[in-house]
């Protein structure tokens, strides 16, 4: 007689997980969809399953082959199987219930742990979790003097610390420790285990706290609008960089941030509103048919056009992402008409910054090239100076006068999200490069 009670149910999170997997797999969906078509309450929990076996996939089937888990247990269906051992081994550490596939994967936990010892995962690089102070509502003197309260303690590094040593030093980061970014004052790093914690803590609900990847912050950064300035922002939902721009100006100025999508449009109005923004204009429409009459005086504008996103760490993905170059030309002709149109339309326009969240030449140093060969008005900043030489990613040296200039975050090297950048200065009369 078999020993299981096979009238005990595998819990409809599992189950719900594993549909979505399945469906992914053999329709090569994306996740993402797939979550936000599912009605399941836990949605939180079905994504931090599928998130943990898509940073872990190779690791996750190839230790589900060699333990035998499937073929030993024939009736097992292969994607609860891999939902199972992802929360076993990667998520919860531990299966609810006592249904026959939780009791199979639980007998085989060991075997699994084995296998799985030394396989590279991708979550072996250490990914910490930043958090960037909204100087709209906290200064960042409160917003340190908060977490010591807190019981956070601060890891300083000494002034004269060179950028390896700032990478040494967050790989070192104690569980209730904290360091400030050595590019980014207001921006706060912690252990990759605090996360969970991050993502409902209350000055990040009440937006004092705002979860940003490190990359991303560079942006608003590098362009440096003075307080009082005016900026464009071009390609604005959701609204962290224009909040950020907002911080960089000490919410003195004037911040037109455009958005073509409506319904982005209106997380970006809301988005600001509650981030305490007071000198944002949103404005519903396509950058590319903005001017000097739509936004008057601009002088400085952000570029951050829709990309193909590979650089993106928190992407879901349980298929292998091709190159696509048709999509890649595309999205690289958007880019370069939206960056030449802020070179074009704006008389009074002193400096740009270009970033996109992908990791592909095409979307990167090509559209800087292509811009700056048809607008001869404007030059390359170096962004490594611009960070005052504490950085250490940069684009392809073969492309000449170009790739030396612009950054690069790369995850593995930078332990942030994958993010390119450029810097660039109108030309002033008899300007040099
Ligand atoms: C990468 S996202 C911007 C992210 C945003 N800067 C932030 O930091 O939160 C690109 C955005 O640009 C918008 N977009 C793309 N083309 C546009 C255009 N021609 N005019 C205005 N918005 C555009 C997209 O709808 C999308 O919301």
């Amino acid at each position: 007689m078999s020993k299981f009670n096979h009238s005990v149910k595998v819990p409809t999170q599992y189950r719900a997980t594993a549909k979505i997997l399945r469906t992914a797999l053999e329709k090569q969906k994306s996740i993402k969809s797939l979550i936000f078509e599912e009605r399941h309450a836990r949605v939180r929990s079905l994504q931090a399953v599928l998130k943990h076996y898509s940073d872990n996939r190779g690791a996750v089937d190839q230790a589900i082959e060699d333990t035998g888990l499937l073929t030993e247990n024939p009736n097992l269906d292969p994607s609860l199987a891999k939902v199972l051992v992802t929360e076993l081994i990667f998520g919860r550490k531990q299966l609810n219930g006592e249904s026959k596939p939780v009791q199979t994967v639980r007998r085989f936990k060991e075997k699994l742990q084995q296998a799985l010892t030394g396989a590279l995962t991708k979550e072996e690089v250490f990914k910490p979790r930043y958090v960037r102070i909204n100087t709209n509502l906290l200064s960042i003197a409160d917003a340190l003097e908060y977490l010591a309260s807190e019981q956070w303690r601060r890891k300083e590094l000494p002034a004269d610390a060179s950028y390896p040593d700032f990478l040494a030093a967050i790989k070192s980061l104690e569980e209730d420790e904290f360091m400030t970014d050595i590019n980014v004052a207001s921006v706060l790093i912690f252990h990759p285990k605090t996360a969970y914690y991050w993502a409902s803590q209350d000055f990040v609900r009440s937006k004092k706290f705002i979860l940003q990847s490190k990359g991303t912050c560079l942006a608003a950064e590098l362009l440096d609008p003075p307080p009082g300035s005016t900026v464009l922002d071009m390609c604005a939902a959701p609204g962290m960089k224009t909040v950020h721009l907002c911080n960089v100006m000490e919410n003195k100025g004037r911040i037109y941030a455009v958005e073509q999508s409506g319904d982005r449009y209106k997380t970006l109005c809301n988005i600001t509103d509650a981030a305490g923004c007071k000198i944002v204009t949103p404005i519903l429409g396509d950058a590319l048919t903005m001017d000097s009459n739509s936004c008057p005086d601009v002088e400085y504008i952000l570029v951050d056009p829709s990309c193909s996103g590979n650089g993106m760490q928190n992407r879901i993905s349980v298929v292998d992402e091709q190159k696509d170059d048709d999509r890649l030309f595309k999205l690289a002709g958007l880019q370069a008409k939206i960056l030449s149109h802020a070179m074009r339309a704006f008389p009074n326009v002193k400096r740009i910054a270009y970033c996109t969240c992908s990791l592909w030449q095409e979307e990167n140093e090509k559209v800087v090239q292509f811009c700056l060969q048809v607008n001869p008005s404007f030059k390359l900043l170096s962004g490594k100076k611009a960070l005052r030489n504490k950085w250490q990613s940069v684009g392809d040296s073969e492309i000449a006068n170009i790739g030396k200039k612009c950054l690069y975050c790369r995850p593995d090297s930078d332990l942030t999200d994958g993010i390119f950048l450029a810097l660039f200065e109108k030309r002033r009369e008899g300007d040099e490069d």
